[in-house]
């Protein structure tokens, strides 16, 4: 969930155009819980790929807050009858298992992975640890044990910040009793969870973030940040086949007129399947869009609601992409490509122009923007690439990589006072 670059800030100070802050309505508690995974997969369950969700108790908690990482002894494999047993430096050495003290959850994550076909991907209420994927030995966030999960989670500053500031910059909701409440009484306890996602091989072109505002689906964009050139071709279909889902699935029955949703449109593109929902805020990264851009944004007209009494309404029906219809004798569909073809150009056109349709926003060829982000994404969240290799190096798992971490940083000090030495 957290956007922890500085770009929610208004990138360009210098216009008068642009306000101070962002002009987000006020975010509330129950706007965040609302978008929590534990929240909403109980009313959209179908809609996701299988997952299950382990309540988290205060034991497990303090553990994913305690700094360091500490893992549960593995089994480990039957020793050579003949081996030396100096060959293992911890012999005689009692392993700390701090499992012990949630010793029910570590069985029922075991179990629930096994039940998952053996491979899944984790993530707390918000967020997944998609910052931390260098320190699984595949580089993403497939995980095959226990282990492999708490490793990710405690190394991810996203999961981090789903534990110590869910509420940054929220407000109470509104109560309409007599008041009395103080602000900070309301601050409500969060039932944490552990997201067991079964690890499906996603292809990252065909995922979508998409915005919703007053209920209305307002634009969507690629999520990955590469340029797929047969995405283009098929851009209406994916409108189509998301706003179709939108409609039925999201529009009434999510609690907030304001939300993010992410989907998943699979070849051959029957299914949309809903892989995360956001909250509206400035911590949800707009990716291909600012949230300038996304605040100020026309409704799309041929959304506007039927009984709001404007002239000239327009109403479109969408198959496959194709604008069927439209009030004032020219087919929506001539309307709609009269105003071009490039989205991109539609959106900065003439301001009184609302478009037509929500925005599908991609990558294009060649695209200065795309292609000039000078530092890969979530780098800041990364080590050096030595610990990544003393990560991947050892069979010895993360005893033996924690072991060369410390190695490094050791040899490390030693070379910066040699050079500071030889400079002096
Ligand atoms: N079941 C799954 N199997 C494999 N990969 C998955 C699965 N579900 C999600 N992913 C991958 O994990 C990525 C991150 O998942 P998700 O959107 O839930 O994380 P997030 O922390 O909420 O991200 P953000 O901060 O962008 O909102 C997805 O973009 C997708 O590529
Ligand atoms: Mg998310």
């Amino acid at each position: 969930m957290p956007l922890i670059e500085t770009d929610t800030q208004v990138a360009d100070a210098t216009s008068s155009d642009v306000p101070d802050r962002l002009p987000f309505p006020p975010v509330t508690y129950s706007h965040i819980l609302h978008c929590s995974y534990h929240d909403w997969h109980r009313r959209y369950r179908t809609l996701t790929p299988k997952s299950r969700l382990v309540p988290l108790t205060d034991s497990f908690m303090s553990y994913l807050r305690t700094d360091g990482i500490v893992l549960p002894p593995e089994p480990t494999a039957p020793r050579d009858e003949d081996e030396d047993d100096d060959t293992f430096s911890d012999s005689g050495e009692e392993e700390s298992d701090p499992s012990k003290e949630w010793a029910e959850i570590h069985s029922h994550i075991k179990s629930t992975i096994s039940e998952l076909g053996g491979k899944i991907t984790p993530k707390l209420n918000w967020s997944a640890p998609k910052d931390a994927t260098f320190m699984n030995a595949t580089n993403d966030m497939k995980c095959q044990s226990p282990n492999d999960i708490y490793l990710l989670l405690k190394s991810s500053d996203f999961v981090t910040h789903d534990l110590d500031h869910p509420f940054d910059d929220c407000v109470p909701d509104q109560t309409n009793g007599s008041g009395g409440e103080s602000s900070e009484a309301a601050v409500p306890e969060i039932p944490y969870h552990l997201v067991l996602r079964k690890y499906v091989n996603f292809n990252p072109s065909l995922e979508f973030r998409c915005f919703v505002r007053n209920r209305k689906l307002l634009c969507m964009c690629q999520r990955d940040q590469n340029h797929f050139d047969f995405l283009f071709e098929m851009r209406d279909m994916f409108r189509s086949r998301i706003q179709s889902f939108f409609d039925e699935k999201l529009r009434d029955t999510f609690p907030d007129p304001n939300f993010v949703f992410d989907v998943y449109v699979p070849a051959p593109y029957p299914r949309v399947w809903l892989v995360d929902i956001n909250p509206w805020a400035p911590r949800t990264d707009p990716l291909l869009f600012s949230w300038l851009e996304i605040l100020r944004m026309k409704d799309p007209i041929g959304f506007e609601d039927e009984d709001d009494g404007t002239e000239g309404f327009v109403r479109l029906s969408l198959r496959d992409g194709t604008v069927m219809t439209s009030e004032n004798g020219a087919t929506a569909e001539e309307e709609s490509s009269s105003s071009g073809e490039d989205e991109d150009e539609d959106a900065e056109g003439d301001d009184d122009l609302a478009p037509f349709l929500p925005e599908v926003r991609l990558v294009k060829h060649n695209d200065p923007e795309a292609y000039s982000f000078s530092t890969p994404q979530y780098s800041a969240h990364k080590v050096p690439k030595e610990v990544v290799d003393a990560s991947l190096a050892g069979p010895g798992g993360m005893s033996e990589f924690m072991g060369k971490w410390h190695e490094i940083l050791q040899q490390q000090i030693r070379e910066d006072q040699d050079a500071s030495s030889e400079s002096d």
